[in-house]
């Protein structure tokens, strides 16, 4: 349940389930049954309307409408347009409501408890304009709940974008899979809870539209970590190099932190003399070198990751130290200056990268290296890894990590709290501290996510960046207790 499907893989599903033998009406009598089911098991009988729109999504509408009549329910729906318009599935659903068909109109949304949007859902592809406009107004204005079906209308199923305007909904009920656009914002926002419903789609079915986007879950990532053995020697948990900064030290000194709790066997952190005793004095397990070392530090490949940018500062220093490091192919974070060092030449960056990188901008930064990208998140950052080589962490609320290859994950995690100076700094730790034990740049992306997120829901109000590294001993144990369980 982990796959993110496109609007385009899901009519694909949906027309091999059919070819396979599922019709077609049972399958959008599927799809109205699982929203009746989410309907009776969230609410008591009220009097509902049902918001039929012209497509298969206000086909849906009529199944539910049907269902929650015949659980004794008080029930009116409302279609866009004609019965007889109706084409399809839609159209035989439709002849099997026996009720009536009022015109779809802010009428329905008053004295309603709960409203049902069965609208727009997958088909919708150009703005949402005049009277329907005027409803999705009075519905969002009205005190009933809002159950969406598929998505709440007016939202990009691909993208999370909102043709000119959307339902805000309290419950979207999805079926087989989720979309992008429940995830990516502002989707995320007009969703409420979401609920993704089995619908009689088979898993081979799915698999064999070959998703590359996942919602980001240890499902995805958990093989990949490199636990250490009964035999193992810090050597083995790797020697992470993070550069940091003259002046603005806390940065670099989160870095430290947060990458020695993800499990790195060594950190050094490199900088300029003047601030050595600062990072020096910050913990006692910290190895400290000055910037001059650089070089020899470089010639011992024991020193098998970097993280630079936090706190580094900006121009052609950071430049150039930056290709040193991306011309040795070593495991490779680059954040905050390291990125925004490249804004008047991303190409030679992009020219540099050929070994295991991450880039980890905010979209600020984003915008800065890859002005010409445009589009949703998910669009963006797989464009940026392609033409980069490396993986795009494009940080938010909806985070979204791309690789170069297309895979792509996003996080559905519900951690505000995480919004707050620093936070980027551990996140870029946790990344070079993963890689430098070992893990593949997509997966350490993911977990390192993973485990920002999960250290933000679960310390909540009053975070603060220093508190996520000490949160991931505990997180971090879980995981490992369930990888013994497995193996
Ligand atoms: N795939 C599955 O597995 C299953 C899918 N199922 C359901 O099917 C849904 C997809 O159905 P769908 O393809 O008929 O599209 P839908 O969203 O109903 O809209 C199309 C209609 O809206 C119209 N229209 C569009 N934009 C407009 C605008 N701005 N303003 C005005 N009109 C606009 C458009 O008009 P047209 O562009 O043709 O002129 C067309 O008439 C999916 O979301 C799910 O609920 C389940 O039943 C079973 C399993
Ligand atoms: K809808």
């Amino acid at each position: 349940m982990f796959e993110i499907l496109t609007t385009d893989q899901m009519y694909e599903a949906d027309r091999r389930t059919i070819e396979g033998g599922l019709a077609g009406d049972v399958l959008m009598d599927n799809a109205g049954r699982v929203v009746f089911e989410e309907i009776i098991r969230h609410w008591s009988p009220r009097s509902v309307s049902v918001l039929c729109g012209p497509g298969n999504n206000g086909g849906d509408g009529f199944v539910i409408a049907r269902l929650l009549r015949d659980a004794g329910w008080s029930v009116r729906l409302g279609l866009m347009g004609d019965v007889v318009s109706l084409k399809g599935d839609a159209a035989l659903h439709a002849a099997r409501w026996d009720g009536a068909v009022e015109r779809l109109s802010p009428a329905l949304v008053v004295g309603a408890d709960l409203l049902v949007d069965c609208i727009f859902g997958a088909g919708l592809a150009r703005e949402i304009t005049g009277e329907i406009a005027e409803l999705i107004t009075t519905i969002n204005s009205s005190m009933a709940s809002v159950v969406s079906v598929d998505v709440p209308s007016g939202v990009d199923g691909n993208s999370g974008a909102i043709w000119g305007c959307g339902v805000k909904a309290d419950l979207t009920v999805t079926f087989c899979r989720a979309k992008p656009g429940h995830y990516l914002l502002p989707g995320r926002l007009m969703c409420g809870e979401l609920a993704i419903r089995d619908i009689g789609i088979s898993d081979q079915t799915i698999s064999e539209m070959r998703p590359n986007c996942w919602r980001n879950d240890p499902v995805l990532w958990r093989a990949g970590i490199h636990w250490p053995g009964l035999d193992g020697h810090k050597y083995h948990r790797g020697h992470l190099l993070a550069f940091g900064g003259a002046s603005m030290t806390g940065a670099t000194r989160l870095v430290a932190r947060a990458a020695r709790r993800s499990g790195v066997g060594l950190l050094t952190i490199v900088s300029d003399p003047v601030a050595l005793p600062v990072y020096a004095s910050d913990t006692p397990g910290n190895m400290t070198a000055p910037i001059g070392q650089v070089e020899s530090l470089l010639n011992d490949c024991r020193h098998n990751a970097f993280v630079i940018g936090p706190g580094y500062g900006l121009g052609d220093d950071t430049r150039s130290l930056v290709l040193k490091l991306l011309h040795l192919c070593r495991s490779t974070v680059l954040d905050a200056d390291a990125l925004t060092s490249f804004a008047d030449d991303p190409s030679t960056l992009c020219f540099a990268i050929q070994g295991p990188t991450v880039l980890t901008p905010h979209e600020g930064e984003f915008s800065r290296l890859f002005p010409d990208i445009t589009g949703d998140k998910l669009t963006r950052a797989r464009a940026a890894a392609k033409r980069s080589g490396a993986t795009v962490l494009i940080k938010g609320a909806d985070t979204v990590i791309a690789a170069p290859d297309g895979r792509a994950a996003i996080s559905a995690a519900d951690a505000p709290w995480l919004a707050t100076a620093g936070s980027g700094d551990v996140l870029a730790g946790i990344i070079g501290g993963l890689m430098a034990q070992g893990m593949e740049m997509f997966d350490a992306s993911c977990m390192a996510v993973w485990l920002h997120a999960r250290s933000g829901t679960d310390i909540g109000p009053g975070l603060i960046a220093e508190d996520i590294p000490e949160h991931l001993p505990g997180i971090l144990r879980e995981l490992w207790l369930a990888s013994r369980k497995k193996g």
